[in-house]
């Protein structure tokens, strides 16, 4: 069962100022409360995410010695392949049962980021997976600069605030395969309780089933949206920028019930961050004397550097 608000985007883009500002209030008041809405009438079309899907299984299918091949050393798992287990929740030691990869920013030429994002990693197997991956960037990288739009609203800011720091942001499509569970996990579980680091992820593919949110109350439920739906939260640089008036959710995938080890789960989230050099300082629309001033001043950059670390994907 889906437990967590589903919000119209058709709302968001309607000539009717009020129905554009009722998709605004309640997206707004669903991320002061649960953090996480289901979103239908987004920009990826039903063929894009069936092709993308497609080559996801056949990439995920390839010879674990092929897939090494696109695994980069030092690169902080930026881009390319992170192999089974790497990853890991802040805080948790056991490994998440999950294997992934990233695709990154390629940033117009006259944005002068071309130097900061390493190159995505080509899959010479598979022509088409780095094209599908590609195609579906932009489409969720579209869909959440509305998301984000409407939430600049929310918060009193004018409205296409967000657009320059998220077009030609270092956004990651994240294509992740948790296989079938083999052997008995001993604490492990496919994704264990987080918060997002980037502003807002668009998730597609938890109608599958086994993602959880923690609700304020302390209670896990279900987060099962439909099929032609994404989930999107508000990570933690948007939690940060707004001093805790946009809740960042923990949430996790719990492993399947013992009857269906035998079948794999795939999903593919699309963080998205900012530039590094946008600045996450509390706005101050969301600083009163009710809600005093709750984080230091820091950048994108740097916030972005500190979570690597803590999950084990930077190395110091
Ligand atoms: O696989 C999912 O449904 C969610 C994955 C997730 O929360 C993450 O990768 O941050
Ligand atoms: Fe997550």
């Amino acid at each position: 069962m889906n437990n967590i608000p589903s919000v119209n985007l058709a709302d968001f883009l309607s000539d009717d100022p009020a129905t554009k500002d009722k998709f605004v209030q309640e997206i707004g008041k669903a991320y002061e409360e649960i953090g996480f809405v289901s979103l239908k009438n987004h920009f990826l079309d039903d063929e894009l995410v069936d092709d993308l899907y497609k080559n996801v299984k056949d990439f995920f299918a390839l010879p674990e010695a092929t897939k090494k091949k696109y695994e980069i050393e030092g690169g902080g798992g930026q881009r390319g392949y992170i192999s089974f287990g790497k990853e890991h929740a802040k805080g948790k030691k056991e490994g998440d049962l999950k294997e992934f990869w990233h695709f990154g920013q390629e940033a117009d030429e006259d944005a002068n980021l071309i130097e900061e994002y390493p190159e995505n990693v080509i899959v010479s197997e598979i022509p088409a997976f780095n094209e599908k991956g590609m195609e579906a960037y932009r489409m969720l990288e579209k869909t959440g600069i509305y998301v984000l739009r409407a939430l600049a609203l929310y918060i009193g800011l004018d409205e296409f605030y967000f657009d320059h720091w998220a077009r030609n942001g270092n956004s990651i499509l994240r294509p992740i395969h948790y296989p079938p569970i083999t052997e008995e996990p001993k604490g492990a579980v496919r994704a264990g309780a987080h918060g997002d680091i980037n502003l807002i992820t668009l998730l597609m593919g938890a109608s599958a089933g086994g993602l959880q949110v923690l609700r304020k109350d302390g209670e896990w439920i279900d987060a099962i949206p439909n099929e032609d739906e994404l989930v999107i939260n508000v990570g933690d640089m948007l939690e940060r920028h707004t001093n805790n008036k946009l809740r960042s959710t923990i949430h996790r995938v719990v492993n399947p019930p013992k009857e269906q080890w035998g079948t794999a789960r795939y999903s593919i989230p699309f963080f998205m961050h900012p530039r590094s050099d946008m600045k996450l300082n509390c706005l101050d629309e969301c600083v009163d004397e009710n809600h005093p001033k709750a984080f230091e001043d820091i950048t994108a950059g740097e916030f972005l550097h500190q979570r690597l670390v803590e999950i084990g994907l930077i190395k110091e």
